[in-house]
């Protein structure tokens, strides 16, 4: 699904080089979940957006569904990525003039979808994600929590390969927290939906049965483990 190999980036400012991202291999398999766990500047944010094809690396390949994501074309990549990469961010980036069940639709707006079809996906997918009475309200009108779920419904609209979630509990407390990774846990297992959780909590990490650990650039650990329900 998706594999990421012998990747490495740098940045270049003039005539200075930072070497950010250093060999990084791993896999992730279809309907696999996994959360990679950094603090801050050890290059999650690079690698979510090399992953995502928003930056080419230095060197090495990112495939997604046997597709190396650097070599496509901008055109193709963008398609691509519409249709096949889903994303959940720490804010949420939903529109705000647009209602709840609007915003969902709009990923498939762009793909042309008939607006009725459109309309009972996103109805639907709200509903899978627990929000189906607040398709015509508007995010202003909904908690953190619900915004993130309505954000979530998005990134499944398309049926993407793989949705990639930017520290998606940074901005919520510790019961919504909880509340929204039981969510993702629920959609991997159920829909078979593949998830890469970008964090720096531990206690996000403690969730997931696999943890890619990034240190400095480098892929320190990649671990399985048993987890237990809080
Ligand atoms: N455009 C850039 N030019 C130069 N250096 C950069 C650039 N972007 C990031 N870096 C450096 O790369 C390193 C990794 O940054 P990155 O944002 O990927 O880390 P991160 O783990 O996502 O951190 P955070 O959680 O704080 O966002 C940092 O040392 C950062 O200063």
């Amino acid at each position: 699904m998706l594999a990421v190999r012998g990747l490495s980036h740098s940045f270049t400012n003039g005539t200075e080089t930072t070497p950010v991202l250093q060999q990084i291999d791993f896999e992730v398999e279809a309907g696999g979940l996994v959360s990679l766990l950094g603090s801050s500047g050890s290059g999650k944010s690079t690698l979510l957006n090399l992953m995502a094809g928003l930056m080419k690396p230095t060197t090495g390949s990112i495939l997604i569904n046997g597709e190396a994501i650097e070599r496509m074309n901008e055109n193709r990549l963008a398609e691509f990525r519409r249709s096949q990469i889903g994303f959940i961010f720490q804010s949420y980036e939903l529109i705000p003039h647009l209602t709840v069940r609007e915003n969902v639709e709009l990923p498939l707006v762009f793909q042309g979808v008939r607006p009725k079809v459109r309309r009972e996906k996103a109805d639907s997918l709200l509903t899978r994600v627990g929000i189906g009475d607040k398709g015509a309200l508007f995010p202003s009108q909904l908690s953190g929590g619900q915004q993130q779920r309505v954000s979530i419904a998005r990134s499944l609209v398309t049926e993407p390969a793989i949705v990639f979630a930017d520290e998606p509990t940074g901005n919520l407390d510790t019961k919504t927290e909880e509340e929204i990774i039981a969510l993702l846990l629920e959609l991997n297992g159920t829909l078979g939906l593949t998830f890469v959780i970008v964090t720096h909590e531990l206690e996000v990490a403690k969730r997931t049965r696999r943890v890619i650990h990034l240190r400095d650039g480098r892929l320190v650990e990649d671990r399985r483990q048993e987890v237990t329900p809080p």
